[in-house]
């Protein structure tokens, strides 16, 4: 069995608002796969590669409007680029599981749904960056804003970064835009609220992947 690209491995994503626990149950996934017996490579973005994780430093970080979105659009996509070239595509070519917090459809609901770009030139610099690579599935895990910013902030201590520190009316448009692109791809999307503890929201995200297992 191949991964919708051609390949042999698997490309899971986590995506999401700030604070809704893609992390943690990234973490709980991965185990879970490796448990199994799969190479699993557990990575994020921006970042994953010495390029990345630099640029993203350069996006989390600094004053609030020191971007504007086209330049953010620009900057996450060269991340990505970087990434999907040294980690991501290697690894699925070898046979192994990808589990990624956050990917393209961030770049979607960010810097489109809730900063106003094109959504289609979000994906025209997916496929000029990446090659249009697209996840096997995603997982949109949701939880009420107000709920996702006192995880975040209890987390945090107080200390957000750039997207974090933006206002509720944002963060409510980056739920609407991730819901929207659920609700358009139901194949490629799981949608699972995250508003149980830590271990029933992993058997949910386990029993929504059965179908992907060899
Ligand atoms: N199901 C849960 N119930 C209660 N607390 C949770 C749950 N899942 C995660 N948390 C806690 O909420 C906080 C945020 O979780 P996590 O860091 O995984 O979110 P995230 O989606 O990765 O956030 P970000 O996008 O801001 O990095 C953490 O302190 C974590 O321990
Ligand atoms: C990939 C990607 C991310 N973002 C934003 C979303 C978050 O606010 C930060 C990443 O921080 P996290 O602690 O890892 O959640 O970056 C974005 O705006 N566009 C993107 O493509």
């Amino acid at each position: 069995m191949t991964g919708r690209g051609g390949h042999r491995g698997r490309f899971i994503t986590l995506e999401g608002g700030e604070g809704v626990g893609k992390s943690t149950q990234l973490a709980l996934l991965a185990g879970a796969l490796r448990a199994r017996g799969f190479e699993v490579v557990e990575t994020r973005e921006p970042g994953g590669t010495p390029g990345a994780e630099a640029i993203r430093a350069l996006l989390l970080s600094g004053e609030a409007d020191r971007w504007n979105p086209q330049a953010e659009a620009l900057l996450f996509a060269a991340a990505r680029s970087d990434h999907v070239a040294r980690v991501i595509r290697p690894a699925l070519e070898r046979g192994a599981w990808v589990v990624c917090d956050r990917y393209v459809d961030s770049n979607r609901a960010y810097q489109s749904g809730a900063s106003g770009l094109a959504d289609e030139d979000m994906m025209a610099l997916h496929r000029i960056g990446s090659a249009g690579l697209m996840p096997d599935r995603t997982f949109l895990l949701t939880l009420p804003v107000d709920q996702a910013q006192t995880r975040a902030g209890a987390r945090d201590a107080g200390l957000p970064d750039r997207f974090g520190a933006r206002g509720r009316d944002f963060h409510e448009k980056v739920a609407g835009a991730f819901a929207g692109y659920a609700a358009r791809e139901p194949e490629r999307f799981r949608v699972i609220d995250t508003g149980a503890g830590k271990e029933e929201v992993h058997a949910s995200i386990l029993a929504a992947l059965a179908d992907l297992m060899p």
